[in-house]
């Protein structure tokens, strides 16, 4: 069904699988006792439907990410690398499960990368 030549936010399988993607990825990020605290107190309603909008949007789908500049929300809370990473690998470990192509697991995860200096704060931005 899905080729390389689709968005791989189709390839994923479109907006209900990805809703539930994200639904699948925080259940894992809130069970995970170093990524936990960091959602202490946050409207996670909001947070997985912004989620949904940016990934949706990131992944080439027909929708326009309207929320939070990302460096701003997530500025001052400590995030480090190493948060950042695990986070991605809750995010992999979801989609490897669903039995997404490895392929297009890769894909997401290299979109991810590129906005890892803006969750972490680095300012070593090289792009
Ligand atoms: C590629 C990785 C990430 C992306 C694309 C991302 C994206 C987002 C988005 C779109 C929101 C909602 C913004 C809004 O409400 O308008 C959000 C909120 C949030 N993110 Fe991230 N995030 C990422 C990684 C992380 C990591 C690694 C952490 C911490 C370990 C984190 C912590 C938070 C917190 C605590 C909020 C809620 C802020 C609040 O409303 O109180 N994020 N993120």
């Amino acid at each position: 069904m899905t080729d390389s030549t689709q968005a791989l936010f189709t390839r994923l399988g479109g907006t209900s699988a990805m809703v539930e993607i994200v639904d699948q990825m925080y259940a894992r990020v809130l069970g995970d006792p170093d990524l936990a605290p960091f959602f202490e107190g946050a409207e996670m309603d909001r947070v997985r439907s912004m989620q949904y909008h940016f990934l949706a949007s990131a992944f080439d789908g027909p929708i326009e990410y309207s929320g939070a500049e990302l460096t701003k929300i997530h500025a001052g809370r400590g995030i480090k690398a190493t948060h950042f990473a695990k986070f991605c690998g809750h995010f992999a470990d979801v989609l490897e499960e669903r039995g997404v192509a490895p392929r297009d697991v890769d894909d997401a995860l290299g979109r991810l990368a590129m906005f890892r200096d803006k969750i972490t704060g680095d300012a070593n931005v090289d792009g």
